[in-house]
């Protein structure tokens, strides 16, 4: 946390000399009421005037000064909040597949919304108060030291580190803890909504009570771990309450008894009760603000796990052509209920294939594998002899899916992933689709809004902006029509420079326009071979008449 700080030091700075300034000017006040009360057998207007002068000008320049210090304040909040939440961003892009999807992403969409803020407001906020509050105190403290009682400030000075240093910490430990489930809690909350949110169109008449009852069920969750936190916060602050009062009763007592054995004036009194709690405030404010610091302990660990997690930037080497093969050797995935079972085949660069095979039959995992969704239990994949484990393979493979995410955004930034790919007009692709359509697509202001089959015509269009030498299609033409379908697979088909491996279940009539065909059955590779191969084998015909 302390890098983010340093990030804001400058600012920090500024508060706090703005806060100097700001005190200093106030802590004359209760001066000039001690020298107004001490000199008043003397009646002198004139003396009157200059206190009054003075008093006047103390205020103004603290509201002016406390005025810039608040500013300030909200820039330092703003910008280590940014900081945060564009190292967080940068970290989790950072993740490979299967580490990112271990968690919702509702959680990582809460720490983004909720835990990051709250450090900004629990964390950031405190610490420069702690600063502000020790320059108050100690202002105070020499003012009182200096012109009412030495006597007072000794023992209000004592009984307040003592209540700094035991206060905060007995409350501490349970209160970050609760703190910590309430968040985690709201995480899962936001998780929920994302996804009940994401079913709108299953959220109807029938079904809106359920949904209800559902979220409800979450939402209360959350706020039972709240209302924990809450009363166990209460009662923390009703502890530190407990010391400052404390802190006062031990001053008034022994103002009153200095008073009465009249060994301090009652300018000096009524000076003194008025440092007391400009003296005793800030104290408060401390026991305050170390009490919230340390119930940020939880959220401070789990946000800079996050953040000191950088694993996806090391080691890997990347891989920018693709020179001979991919081969799999005896590549095995284990699930709950099902294993892809010793897969070995070698796909040879600028080959085309088709994975075929029942649904659930186990292709997607193959492409899984290779792409490193899964892992592997035993075997290995390697491209061009390199093991994939070491390489980071996305300068020469693109993967497509049946449910290609679109941005909410137009075409161009769709396409090109916000520029990362070069944009130019894919010729020939673009001239496979009617003018209609291709307009649709290419002239939509946000790209979500487009048909099924659209979005699966402009994913196809994205892999071809990537323009790596591989290109996966994983059911790919599920929501296009047949013309289209047909169109898009010649023009693919034909791209003399790409490796492509297209996986279907539909069994077009295109087959045998690919080099190989991989059918798959149950986890396991059964028949490969050319489509004349393919034809021939008893498990083709099972597919072909299930
Ligand atoms: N992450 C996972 N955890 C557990 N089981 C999984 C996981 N992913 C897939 N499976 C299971 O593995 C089996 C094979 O799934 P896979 O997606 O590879 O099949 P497929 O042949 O591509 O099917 P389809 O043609 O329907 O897309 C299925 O039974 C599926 O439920």
């Amino acid at each position: 946390m302390k890098k983010y700080l340093y990030e804001v030091k400058h600012l920090i700075l500024l508060n706090v000399i703005c806060n100097l300034i700001a005190t200093i000017a106030l802590a004359n006040i209760p001066y000039l009421t001690k020298r107004l009360f001490d000199s008043i057998e003397s009646r002198n207007l004139e003396y009157l005037v200059n206190i009054i002068l003075i008093y006047v000008g103390c205020n103004v320049l603290n509201l002016i000064i406390t005025y810039i210090e608040n500013v300030v304040n909200f820039k330092i909040g703003i910008a280590f909040e940014v900081s945060l939440k564009k190292d967080f961003f940068k970290v989790i892009t950072n993740y490979d597949y299967m580490k990112f999807s271990s968690k919702d992403i509702g959680e990582y969409i809460s720490i983004q919304a909720n835990e990051i803020t709250q450090l900004e407001m629990d964390y950031l906020t405190p610490a420069i108060d702690i600063i502000k509050s020790i320059n108050t105190f100690a202002i105070y403290g020499i003012m009182f030291f200096a012109f009412i009682d030495w006597r007072i400030a000794l023992v209000v000075l004592g009984a307040s580190i003592f209540s700094t240093l035991i206060a905060p910490n007995l409350t501490a430990k349970e209160l970050s803890k609760r703190r910590k489930v309430y968040l985690d809690k709201m995480g899962i909350y936001v998780s929920k909504i994302k996804d009940l949110l994401e079913g709108f169109k299953l959220i109807q008449s029938k079904t809106r009570k359920n949904m209800f009852v559902e979220q409800e069920s979450f939402l209360k969750d959350a706020a039972k771990a709240r209302f924990a936190y809450g009363k166990f916060k209460s009662l923390a602050l009703t502890v530190n309450g407990g010391f400052i009062y404390s802190l006062h009763i031990i001053s008034f007592s022994i103002v009153g008894y200095l008073l009465i054995k009249k060994e301090i004036t009652v300018g000096t009194a009524v000076a003194t009760l008025g440092y007391l709690e400009c003296f005793i405030s800030p104290m408060g404010s401390l026991i305050y603000d170390i009490n919230t610091i340390k119930s940020t302990r939880g959220i401070k660990l789990k946000v800079l796990e996050f953040l000191k997690d950088n694993e996806g930037e090391k080691n890997l080497i990347v891989k920018k052509d693709f020179n001979s093969s991919i081969e799999f050797k005896d590549a095995t995935v284990d699930y709950d209920k099902f294993s892809l079972k010793d897969f070995s085949y070698r796909f040879e660069k600028n080959k085309k294939y088709a994975i075929i095979g029942h649904s659930g039959s186990g292709k997607s995992t193959i492409i899984g594998a290779l792409m490193k969704y899964v892992n592997l239990s035993k075997g290995n994949i390697y491209i061009d002899g390199k093991s994939i484990e070491k390489l980071d393979i996305s300068y020469i493979i693109h993967n497509i899916s049946q449910h290609e995410h679109i941005f909410t955004g137009d075409y161009k930034n769709n396409v090109t992933v916000f520029g990362a790919f070069p944009f130019r007009k894919i010729g020939i692709l673009e001239d496979s689709l009617s003018e209609v359509m291709l307009d649709s697509i290419v002239q939509k202001s946000d790209c979500q809004l487009l048909s099924g089959g659209e979005k699966q015509v402009l994913s196809i269009f994205r892999m071809c902006l990537a323009d790596t030498p591989i290109c996966i299609m994983d059911e790919v033409f599920s929501a296009t029509d047949m013309n289209i379908t047909e169109k898009l697979e010649k023009v693919l088909l034909s791209m003399k420079d790409k490796t492509m491996i297209i996986i279907t279940h539909k069994l077009s009539e295109h087959l045998e326009e690919f080099d190989e065909i991989l059918l798959i059955e149950n986890g396991k590779l059964v028949q490969s071979g050319t489509y004349e191969d393919i034809l021939k084998s008893a498990e083709y015909r099972k597919l072909q008449s299930a």
